[in-house]
């Protein structure tokens, strides 16, 4: 353990995780959060007077080459499959690269990061020199925002989304009242265009939304409301795999898929940054009684 920071607010501690990871550990006056350093992964965030905001699975493979399944992973430089380049692996890599911590801060409020990821030649299809500064303010609320600075001589494209793994009670007890009859593509079937309202957020569902305003999600089983405000995002992806799916996949913990549902601040469709330029988007996540 190495002692990162402490005042009379609260404390940063730098912890293992697995056998070979790093995390960082806050414990403050107004909430507990983890945030892993590989990935530059928010793990765990726990306001003051609430139960934990993200579904982090018990199964989920902490080495490197692998990605989290759970918390926040950032999935960047491109979202799901790469559109030109069959087997590039899916989501990018930045959520399977080390970041540094670059700057923390405890206030009365809550702890502030900054993460940084810096690289050139990282993948085959990202040469690019670029950087990514993730700033984090955990307090009462959650503040987070990706800002892609773009240090080549030329135009970059990249998409990206913030994969939040939200802790439900069931997605059976889950409404999203802000997504009823937006249009959107329903990746399971490929069909483009559709509307409809959900009763629940039972997988499997894998869906694009083109909305970009606030959502709210709402589990009658935890009496709770969780407010996601985006900034600079495009869409919101809706995922969870259903039981069959999840059978199948080794790092979901069994029924692990009846605890949560994914709803991702993304940008699907490609954002340019000019060289020398930067892009940032985010999102404010907090959370409310529904009682
Ligand atoms: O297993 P991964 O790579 O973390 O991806 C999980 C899911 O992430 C979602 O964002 C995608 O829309 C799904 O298609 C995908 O299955």
């Amino acid at each position: 353990m190495t002692l990162i920071g402490e005042n009379n607010f609260g404390r940063i501690k730098q912890e293992g995780l697995g056998e070979s990871l790093a995390q960082l550990v806050m414990e403050h006056q107004s909430c507990h959060a983890r945030v892993s350093l590989y990935g530059g992964q928010v793990l765990a965030w726990q306001p003051r007077e609430q139960e934990e905001v993200f579904w982090l699975s018990n199964s989920s493979d902490y080495s490197q080459g692998k990605a989290i399944r759970g918390g926040i992973p950032l999935c960047w430089p491109w979202f799901g499959a790469h559109p030109n380049a069959e087997g590039a692996g899916n989501h990018g890599f930045a959520r399977n690269v080390v970041w540094q911590l670059s700057n923390s801060l405890i206030t009365e409020a809550g702890v502030e990061l900054e993460l940084v990821w810096q690289g050139e030649n990282q993948h085959p299809q990202w040469p690019f020199k670029t950087k990514v500064v993730q700033k984090l303010v955990l307090g009462e609320t959650f503040t987070q925002q990706l800002t892609i600075e773009n240090q080549s001589p030329d135009t970059i494209e990249f998409t990206g989304a913030l994969h939040s793994y939200f802790a439900v009670s069931n997605p059976a007890q889950v409404t999203i009242p802000n997504l009823d009859n937006v249009p959107f593509d329903c990746k399971l079937s490929e069909q483009k265009g559709q509307q409809d309202s959900l009763e629940n957020a039972v997988g499997p569902l894998d869906r694009i939304y083109y909305f970009d305003q606030q959502m709210k999600i709402v589990d009658a089983g935890k009496q709770r409301v969780i407010h996601l405000m985006p900034s600079q995002v495009n869409n919101w992806v809706l995922w969870n795999p259903g039981q069959k799916t999840a059978a199948g996949m080794a790092d979901v913990h069994a029924g692990g898929e009846q605890e949560y549902v994914c709803l991702e601040a993304a940008n699907t469709q490609p954002l340019s940054v000019a060289s020398g330029k930067s892009v940032t988007f985010g999102q404010v996540i907090s959370v409310t009684s529904l009682s």
